[in-house]
């Protein structure tokens, strides 16, 4: 049977409120999925008459030698599909990409247990929206609807918007959706919906080494939701790929058919946006440097003031459920004047401080200097409501939330454009080499999660 070409796409993500809090269960986040999307387009791949092959290629063509070519055979003992990667057409060296390789696993191992016989061969086309990555297009080059970066993915710069749980998310579905028959997964459903983020959540665990919040792959499944963490403990037993059993305990874990084991993530989609008349807007803040370690120092120093820490969690989920219910219940924002936006901006200043608390606290620069004279200049323009330093914070991005229109995004963008960002030595004085841009990015909030695409819009990019 030759399958028609599936096209799907999943949204990236902001966790504008409840960076370090959505660790824990006890608390929650607030996310808001991204318009910049990761699309995926899965088709059968062809073969000359009579020949079967067992090969998935998978290609992500904005980049320079993105290809990676994947064998695969179904391991005996219920050890799921066994994945090698093959040597590239285009190149001669491997270049591995986790993500895309762990994800392949899951799902194949999934679907083999829904479907008989063998799975057909596939050749996946990978395309990112622009914003992303940092790179723009060439000058002078066309407009086309997904850009050529020129350059390989390693180098690209990424924004920070969530590229991998979008992927995993897109990719997974993409492969569920051309396999299996609605009966079996249909995303338009709950449970497709369902199946789809615990087979995502548990892949994108995988490949990162380390077990998140999951709100990335939440928001890339759901769109916009207040984000409550599955327990961790959930995926403990899944095991490594290939051992004995994987695929039953893949199954079961997938199809939340484990007493013992019962997925409690929650997600509330209700009461959850952006009121009409604003937006939220990303910058990108290049000033080349990263702090490593954030979670797991800010974590250390909640385990040593527990009293201290958990008195802030408590304040700051109140005030970040406030937030929430601010935008939801502030109406058409379309005609409403600057003092119509007091109650929201004192909450974004509250949050705010007490993100700088915990900053001083605990030693990790959540909002460190740099970033609160940009939040604080960005926010003395009329039109713009406020800001934060959103997820783990740092010096790469913040988020604004602005009226959205011309008269307030025009000057904003000046200021960005103008703006040098300088790094801050706790002595006050500024650090060498660290003057860097900032860039308003063009995305905005989006509610809607994965969903199907047209095929056809993605043409002239697939082979
Ligand atoms: N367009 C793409 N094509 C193929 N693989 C991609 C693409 N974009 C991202 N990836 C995969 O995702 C990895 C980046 O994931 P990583 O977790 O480092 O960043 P991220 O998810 O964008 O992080 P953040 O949450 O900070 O935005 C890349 O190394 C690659 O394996
Ligand atoms: C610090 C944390 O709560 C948020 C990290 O968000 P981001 O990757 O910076 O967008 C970690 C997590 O939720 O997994």
């Amino acid at each position: 049977m030759t399958r028609p070409p599936t096209a799907l796409s999943a949204p990236g993500k902001v966790l504008l409120a409840g960076g370090y809090l959505v660790l824990d269960r006890d608390y929650t986040g607030l996310v808001f999925g991204l318009d910049a999307r990761i699309h995926v387009h899965v088709q059968p791949l062809s073969t000359s008459p009579g020949v079967v092959l067992s090969e998935i290629i998978v290609r992500s063509p904005q980049f320079r030698d993105a290809e990676w070519r994947y064998g695969y055979r179904l391991a005996a003992e219920s050890r799921g599909i066994d994945v090698t990667q093959l040597k590239g057409l285009s190149t001669s060296c491997l270049s591995r990409n986790p993500f895309i390789e762990t994800a392949l696993t899951y799902a194949l191992t999934y679907i083999s247990m829904m479907i008989p016989g063998v799975i057909e061969a596939s050749s996946i086309t990978i395309l990112a929206d622009d914003d992303y990555y940092s790179q723009t297009a060439s000058p002078g080059a066309r407009r086309e609807r997904f850009i050529n970066f020129h350059v390989p993915l390693q180098s690209a710069h990424k924004t920070g918007l969530g590229s991998s749980a979008a992927l995993v998310t897109a990719f997974t579905a993409g492969l569920l959706a051309h396999y299996l028959p609605a009966e079996q997964f249909d995303l338009k459903t709950d449970k497709g919906r369902a199946i789809l983020h615990n087979l995502a959540q548990a892949a994108h665990c995988a490949a990162q080494g380390k077990v998140g919040s999951g709100f990335d792959v939440a928001a890339a499944v759901y769109g916009s939701c207040r984000y409550r963490r599955f327990s961790p403990a959930l995926l403990e037993g899944l095991g490594e790929i290939g051992s004995r059993g994987f695929s039953d305990r893949l199954k079961a874990l997938v199809e939340d058919t484990e007493p013992a084991r019962k997925w409690d993530t929650e997600i509330i989609k209700a009461g959850i946006n952006v009121p009409k008349g604003l937006r939220l807007t990303m910058c990108d803040v290049d000033c080349g440097s990263q702090t490593v370690g954030m979670v797991k120092q800010v974590l250390a120093w909640r385990k040593e003031h527990p009293e201290e820490a958990n008195a802030l969690w408590s304040r700051l989920q109140e005030k970040n459920v406030e937030l929430g219910k601010q935008l939801s219940t502030l109406g058409d924002a379309t005609r409403r004047s600057d003092a119509d936006f007091d109650e929201l901006k004192e909450v974004i200043a509250d949050i705010r401080s007490m993100m700088r608390q915990m900053s001083k606290a605990s030693g990790v620069p959540i909002e460190p200097q740099m970033q609160t004279e940009l939040l604080d200049a960005c926010s003395a323009l009329p039109g713009v409501i406020g800001g934060v330093v959103p997820g783990a914070g740092g010096y790469d991005a913040v988020a604004l939330l602005t009226v959205d229109q011309e008269s307030v995004l025009g000057p904003l963008r000046k200021l960005l454009d103008e703006w040098k960002v300088s790094l801050w030595n706790e002595d006050g004085a500024v650090a060498n080499g660290s003057i860097g841009k900032v860039r308003a990015l063009g995305v905005r909030e989006e509610m809607e999660g994965v969903r199907f695409e047209r095929e056809d819009a993605y043409r002239s990019w697939i082979e």
